[in-house]
Formats: structure tokens, sequence, C-alpha cells
């Protein structure tokens, strides 16, 4: 049995992004020291402005030059889309990036496949083995750092509650054609592969996420939603980002402050 999640818990959105940054900056530099290159997934929803919130000081020790961003889950709708999960990060992130940071290197879904959701995924996951190594020579992608979001309904990525896509165990990337969030047609990460990140991070803030916090970490059935099945199998890897008002009845011991 290894160690339970991190949660880390603050009084609200500032203290919780510098937290946040230093998560962040501790994956980039073990990344950089391991392969010089940090390969990060990102997911959309709320994450991606509190992510900006984090990102942006200027003391140059963000290198985004050496960033490879993937996407968690993705909709399938074209990139400036309103419910594109690239456009959010791209209006929220990486327009906002001051030229002397340097560029990531941004790998979106291929709009080209737009009405063969399922095709889409394989070219995605294609993505993935060219750029992690062959499939039949890593089992698993190993991304530097997962960052995702929790739904109120517990799904993360475009993994959902009950879903099939759960039992899951070979494919990196998958399609999913009726999401009960709109819009219907996504695809995401298997939850083999969002569970098996160096490291992983949670964000939720709001009091819209309390009930569904205390399931996750304070009861069996709430262990077995999408969230609470990547705490299980990544454990001490994982590190939840919260405000007060997302944790306020959560019995799970909390550590407050910064990391
Ligand atoms: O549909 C999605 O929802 C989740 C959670 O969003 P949030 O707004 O509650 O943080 C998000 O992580 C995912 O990327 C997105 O496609």
């Amino acid at each position: 049995m290894g160690k339970p999640p991190n949660l880390y818990a603050f009084p609200g959105n500032d203290e919780l992004a510098l937290s946040l940054r230093a998560f962040v900056l501790e994956a980039q530099n073990s990344a950089l020291e391991r392969h010089s290159v940090f390969r990060v997934a990102v997911s959309g929803g709320s994450l991606p402005k509190l992510l900006a919130k984090a990102l942006f000081n200027d003391d140059g020790k963000i290198q985004f030059d050496k960033w490879e961003m993937f996407f968690a889950d993705e909709r399938a709708v074209p990139l400036d889309h309103e419910d594109s999960n690239y456009r959010l990060v791209k209006e929220e992130i990486l327009d906002k990036i001051p030229a002397d940071m340097g560029k990531p290197t941004v790998f979106p879904i291929d709009v080209k496949y737009l009405d063969d959701v399922q095709e889409m995924a394989d070219q995605y996951e294609q993505t993935l083995v060219s750029v992690f190594a062959a499939r039949d020579s890593v089992k698993l992608p190993m991304f530097d750092l997962l960052l995702l979001g929790c739904g109120p309904d517990g799904h993360t990525c475009s993994l959902f509650p009950g879903s099939p896509l759960l039992r899951e165990t070979d494919a990196w990337v998958l399609s999913i054609s009726d999401s009960p969030k709109p819009p219907p047609k996504r695809i995401t990460l298997s939850l083999p592969v969002a569970s098996h990140g160096i490291k992983v991070g949670f964000v939720a803030t709001g009091g819209g996420k309390k009930d569904i916090m205390k399931q996750i970490f304070d009861t069996e059935e709430g262990r077995q939603l999408p969230c609470g099945l990547i705490n299980m199998f990544a454990q001490e890897r994982v590190s939840w980002f919260v405000d007060y008002p997302a944790i306020e009845g959560v019995a799970f011991p909390s550590r407050r402050g910064s990391l």
C-alpha cells in the first residue's frame, strides 16, 4: 500500500496559484534534468485560467521553449470553437506568453478527423507514439506532468462516471461520442495513461465542488469515480490544489498552505 495523494488547500486563488507554480516548476526542472524536455498534458474547463495565474511571473524560471504540451482531453470541434480546450489554453496561456519566455511545442487534435472521432483518437495516439517511442517498446506513455480538472460529477479528462472507457487497459487515447456533458464527441487519455504520469496535479475550486470532493476523499463510492480511481492508481504521485470552499466538510486529512 503506497502513500495517499497530497491535498493542498488555500483560502483563495492567489495562494493556490503560487503553490501550483512551485509544483509545476519542480516537475519541469526534474524533467529537464532527466531528458531536456518537459512533457505536460493539460485539461480544459476551469484549469487553464488558474494555470495561467500560476505560470506568469517574471522570474524567468518557466522554460516554455522546452515544453511539449498535449491535451488530456479534447472536444471534437474546430480549434477556434467556443468548446475547444485548445482555444481555451491558447487564449489563457499561449497567446499571453511574453516573447522572451519562449514558445511551447503544442500538440492539438487533427481537425481533419472531426467527423470520425475514433480516427481522431487513433491519430492522437499515433502522435503520442511518435513523441514517446514506439507503441510496442513503451507500454504506456509517461507524461512528466498531467494537469487535470475534476467535474462536479467526479469526471476527469473526458472519463465520466460509469463509462465503459474506464475499463480500457490497452489504448492510450479513446473516443467518446455520447459524453453526458456537451459537446458529445470528444477524445480522452485513457485511465492507465492519465494515472501513469510522473506527477499528476488536480485543480478544483469553488463551493460547487465540495460535494464531489467529499465523495472522492471520504467515501468508498467516490473512490470508484474517475478522479478517485486516479487517486487510487497514482497515490502519492497525485497532488490536489483546492480552495477552502471546495474542501468544506472533507474529513480526509488535508495539508493547508504551500508545498
Ligand atoms: O469537460 C471537461 O470538464 C473537465 C472539468 O472541468 P471543470 O470546469 O469542472 O474544471 C475538464 O477537466 C476537461 O478538460 C473538460 O473537457
